[in-house]
């Protein structure tokens, strides 16, 4: 990719995730809310590439995708628990400005940092736990109607749409990449849930550089390691992306303290 990519919500856990493995890799602009301190700046970034911005802000976000090839688009709030006046402004108005600006400026694609609460409602009573086990053949592949678990599944799902939306009338290539439990070093602990939909630091920097570099129109894939658990397939990840994680959160069943 020769022109610049912007990267929303850089100074946050998946931001970081990305620029450990890919700092060299792209022309990076970065941009939080927040002003970024040095260490979470990768060397060879300038100053005039880092952009301390809302992505509330049309002005501000029309700059910063000035002469961007693609956009990945994390900033928001990322608490389930979030109230619904913080996801409506963060993660809903927010998202609508910042592929509003993506067209306008001809950017090619963008990568939305969807969730699994987009569609934890499909984790009914009967469904659980079994759901978080190995032997458990029920997937979710992407293809499913979004039923959230809470208003910031809600917002996720609104993005999801905006996307497709953006994606049908204006041409714009938009991978939504419901992502899982980005931990660093292991899946939680005593948490089956959060093992089965693991996503490592490793496997997440992997699957955005494959976001940025493959073909596609629209699609919705789960992000999340190949977990012996899971109940998100990854094949179309694998299939459209040509994503090839290399960790499972079953080679860290065990708590150090236990083994
Ligand atoms: N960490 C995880 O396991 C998961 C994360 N996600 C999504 O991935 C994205 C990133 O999540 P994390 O890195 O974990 O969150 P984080 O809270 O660590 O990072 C988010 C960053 O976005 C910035 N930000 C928030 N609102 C902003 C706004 N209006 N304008 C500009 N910057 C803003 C914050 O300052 C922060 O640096 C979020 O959209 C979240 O919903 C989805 C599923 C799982
Ligand atoms: O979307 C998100 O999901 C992960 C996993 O959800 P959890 O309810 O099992 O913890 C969450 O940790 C992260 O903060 C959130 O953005």
């Amino acid at each position: 990719m020769d022109d610049p990519v912007l990267l929303t919500g850089a100074g946050g856990r998946v931001g970081q995730a990305i620029l450990r493995d890919l700092a060299d890799d792209y022309d990076w602009r970065l941009l939080d809310r927040e002003p970024l301190p040095k260490e979470k700046i990768p060397e060879g970034v300038d100053d005039d590439a880092v952009y301390v911005a809302d992505v509330t802000d049309d002005d501000a976000m029309r700059e910063a995708v000035d002469g961007v090839e693609a956009i990945i688009h994390l900033a928001g709030d990322p608490r389930p628990e979030a109230p619904w006046d913080s996801v409506l402004r963060n993660n809903i108005d927010g998202t609508h400005t910042v592929f509003a600006a993506a067209v306008e400026a001809g950017v090619k694609k963008v990568a939305f940092a969807s969730s699994n609460h987009a569609v934890g409602a499909y984790e009914t009573d009967d469904r659980t736990p079994d759901l978080y086990r190995p032997h458990d053949e029920y997937r979710l592949n992407g293809s499913e109607a979004p039923r959230p678990s809470n208003l910031y599944g809600v917002s996720k799902a609104a993005g999801e749409t905006l996307g497709r939306y953006y994606h049908d009338h204006f041409d714009l290539s938009v991978v939504c990449v419901r992502i899982g439990n980005l931990t660093r070093g292991h899946p939680p602990w005593n948490y089956e849930r959060g093992q089965a939909m693991w996503l490592s630091y490793r496997d997440c920097a992997h699957l955005f550089d494959r976001c940025l570099q493959a073909d596609y129109g629209y699609e919705v894939v789960y992000g999340i390691s190949d977990n012996e658990r899971k109940y998100y397939s990854i094949d179309r990840a694998r299939e459209v992306l040509g994503y090839d994680p290399v960790d499972n959160s079953a080679e860290f069943e065990q708590h150090p303290k236990n083994q």
